[in-house]
């Protein structure tokens, strides 16, 4: 199946959008008017241009207004298509997208509109050109793709066909299983765009809050399934109006929509076993089983800070890289790995972000299905040269540049923390509190991994990980920043295995601005760990002289107002320093570091009876916090 996307999706001129488009693999675009009108060179240098770029012209469009219409507009509706003709035939495209008519002239009546296709059709067909038709979700008596099919068929002509676009059919909540009655060969091209659940006007919707496939609340999925069942075989397009996409990076705007049709046909595939869908093989999207260690670069000062740090979480150095000066630090399942290195990616991480997570590992059922997967979605691949008795870890790039590790219960893989790592000789000696060591805390696992980054990233990164990995999407929340609003989304598996956050700032004076500025884009703010019983491990922290993050006394004072809590209950909160939330599931409970650097921290939850989300409502309280400590050191004030 060969994929598509129109040129408006992209931002840029002409030539940069072509660039990036053919960059990130598409077969062709769909030249939309505009683009070219603004752009200075003629119609057969623009084709030219394309073919160029090794790609083809596969839609002219949009031609608007045009069936329906009274005399005399109708006569001037032929010649506006005819001159429109002219330009497709220098362009080198055979066809042409009309949308249903949105003018107050516009007569109606599905013969009539069959009769006007059915005509210009038969003047495309004089030079070897098709018309495609298209229901915009707003059209003035065209809305939907059944009327626009029933138009298209009574048309009778065969240069005359049906354009299917997901978001018209989607937004107006039409059944996408009526598409399945339509002949495949009568759909001359497919249009596919998601968009996030938003009550608005369908037009505005539309134009400004389209979003790749996959990235939006729009059942996407349904629709293409049942546009596979027709056997249609023509191109899939993206046609994406996005304001945020406009001003974005054309290439990685390019490369999330090529990343998107990818998985999406993908997707179907797998729903639609027994319909022949020609899609470039790769293995199912990954389950995950947990998050296998978390690498921090460092120098050897940091790393003795974090150290420290760790240890008063109740963390133990537990051992040290056969050949490199990297540490391991453990705690339940947890491992948390220190690299100091001189050299490698680490280093390079380190000298970019200054200490940052630079690395995460993900244990999944197949680590090598799971690359196998990423690289079919155009994601980095990442190898680094191995020494002596190390293993080959297979990992890739994720977004921002960082490293994902992929383990599994396959081979040496198993084994990695024994092979590469000698335990170290006083690692029993450290649990005991007696040795002035840490006490363990009880923290068990990683319940989620926070990331950041600016908030027009956000979607490149949600796909990134949906795609790759077998995860669903929460729905975004707003987190208050005094200083901004700091958008939430969180990704997880069913199994809770896998949580992350994705936070997008959007200024640099909010927290989360402040430290993807200050890191320069290094991505994960936070790492809160898991425990059974928060009130032993804040007990065993405090023996271990943790200083947790102080949360301002009027918090409490509200959280009794909220939840009417037993006043014991009450008073160990607030004497520990843990925030409280609760949904229709259970309790979540929530104790945090002080920032460290640039607004990086550690936090320990627990969850109880099920609780579902990420105590959204205390963040505005935390941060609150976080940056009255931070201020002195040059946080900048809100
Ligand atoms: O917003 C529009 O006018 C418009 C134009 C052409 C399309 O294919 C479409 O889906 C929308
Ligand atoms: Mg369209």
């Amino acid at each position: 199946m060969k994929t598509a996307i129109a040129t408006v999706s992209i931002s840029g001129d002409l030539r940069e959008k072509l660039a990036a488009i053919a960059a990130a693999g598409f077969d062709g675009v769909e030249i939309f008017e505009a683009d070219f009108l603004a752009y200075d060179r003629p119609p057969r240098q623009v084709g030219a241009m394309v073919r160029d770029h090794g790609l083809e012209v596969m839609l002219f469009q949009p031609f608007r207004d045009f069936e329906g219409l009274p005399e005399p507009q109708r006569a001037r509706a032929f010649d506006r298509a005819e001159r429109k003709f002219d330009l497709m035939q220098e362009l080198g495209t055979d066809l042409v997208l009309v949308c249903s008519n949105v003018s107050p002239l516009a007569l109606g009546g599905i013969d009539r509109a069959a009769e006007d296709l059915r005509a210009l059709g038969e003047r495309a067909a004089r030079r070897g050109l098709r018309i495609g038709y298209e229901a915009l979700a707003w059209g003035r008596h065209v809305s939907d793709h059944r009327d626009a099919w029933e138009i298209v068929r009574r048309a009778g002509h065969p240069n005359v066909g049906l354009i299917l676009d997901s978001f018209h059919t989607l937004a107006r909540r039409l059944d996408p299983q009526s598409i399945r009655a339509i002949p495949g060969e009568r759909i001359f091209f497919v249009q596919l765009a998601d968009a996030p659940m938003i009550e608005m006007d369908l037009l505005y919707w539309s134009r400004h809050f389209r979003t790749m496939p996959g990235e939006g609340d729009l059942p996407v999925t349904d629709f293409m399934r049942a546009v596979a069942a027709t056997g249609y075989a023509g191109p899939l397009s993206l046609e994406i109006f996005n304001d945020q996409f406009r001003g974005g990076s054309p290439r990685s705007i390019a490369l999330d929509g090529h990343r998107s049709l990818l998985n999406l046909m993908d997707v179907v595939r797998r729903q639609e076993p027994d319909i022949r869908i020609e899609v470039p093989a790769m293995p199912a999207r990954a389950r995950a089983l947990g998050v296998e260690f978390v690498e921090f670069t460092a120098d050897e000062d940091e790393a003795e800070t974090l150290g420290a740090l760790l240890s008063t979480l109740g963390f133990r150095k537990a051992g040290r890289h056969i050949a490199k000066d990297v540490t391991l630090w453990r705690q339940g399942g947890i491992n948390i790995v220190v690299n100091t290195e001189r050299e490698g990616f680490a280093h390079s991480a380190y000298v970019l972000h200054g200490t940052s997570v630079c690395d995460i590992g993900i244990r999944v059922e197949d680590a090598r299905a799971t690359v196998a997967r990423a690289t079919a979605l155009d994601a980095q691949p990442f190898g680094q040269p191995i020494g002596p008795g190390e293993l080959e870890i297979p990992a890739i790039r994720g977004v921002g540049g960082g490293l994902i590790h992929v383990v599994d219960d396959a081979g040496d893989l198993a084994r990695v923390w024994e092979i590469e790592f000698e335990p170290l000789a006083d690692a029993l000696a450290d649990t005991g509190t007696e040795t002035g060591a840490a006490a363990e805390a009880g923290l068990e696992r990683i319940d989620h991994l926070a990331q950041t980054m600016n908030y027009e990233e956000m979607l490149t990164w949600l796909l990134f990980y949906t795609a790759i990995f077998e995860t669903r999407k929460l729905p975004m929340v707003d987190v208050i920043d005094p200083a901004g609003v700091v958008r939430s989304q969180a990704i997880e598996n069913a199994e809770g295995t896998l949580r992350l956050t994705l936070n997008g700032a959007e200024n640099r004076r909010t927290l989360a601005g402040h430290f993807i500025a200050e890191s320069f884009g290094s991505a994960v703010q936070h790492v809160a760990f898991s425990c059974r019983d928060i009130f032993a491990a804040a007990a065993a922290l405090a023996t271990n002289g943790f200083d947790p993050l102080p949360i301002s006394p009027n918090y409490y004072d509200d959280l009794d107002a909220r939840f009417a809590l037993d006043g014991d209950l009450l008073q160990r909160l607030r004497a520990a320093c843990i925030l409280y939330d609760r949904d229709e599931h259970g309790e979540y409970f929530q104790l945090y570091s002080r920032p460290y650097g640039e607004g990086f921290f550690f936090e320990i939850v627990e969850r109880r009876g099920g609780y579902r989300g990420y105590g959204a409502a205390n963040a505005p309280f935390r941060i609150a916090a976080q940056k009255r400590i931070m201020r002195p050191s040059g946080m900048p004030r809100a």
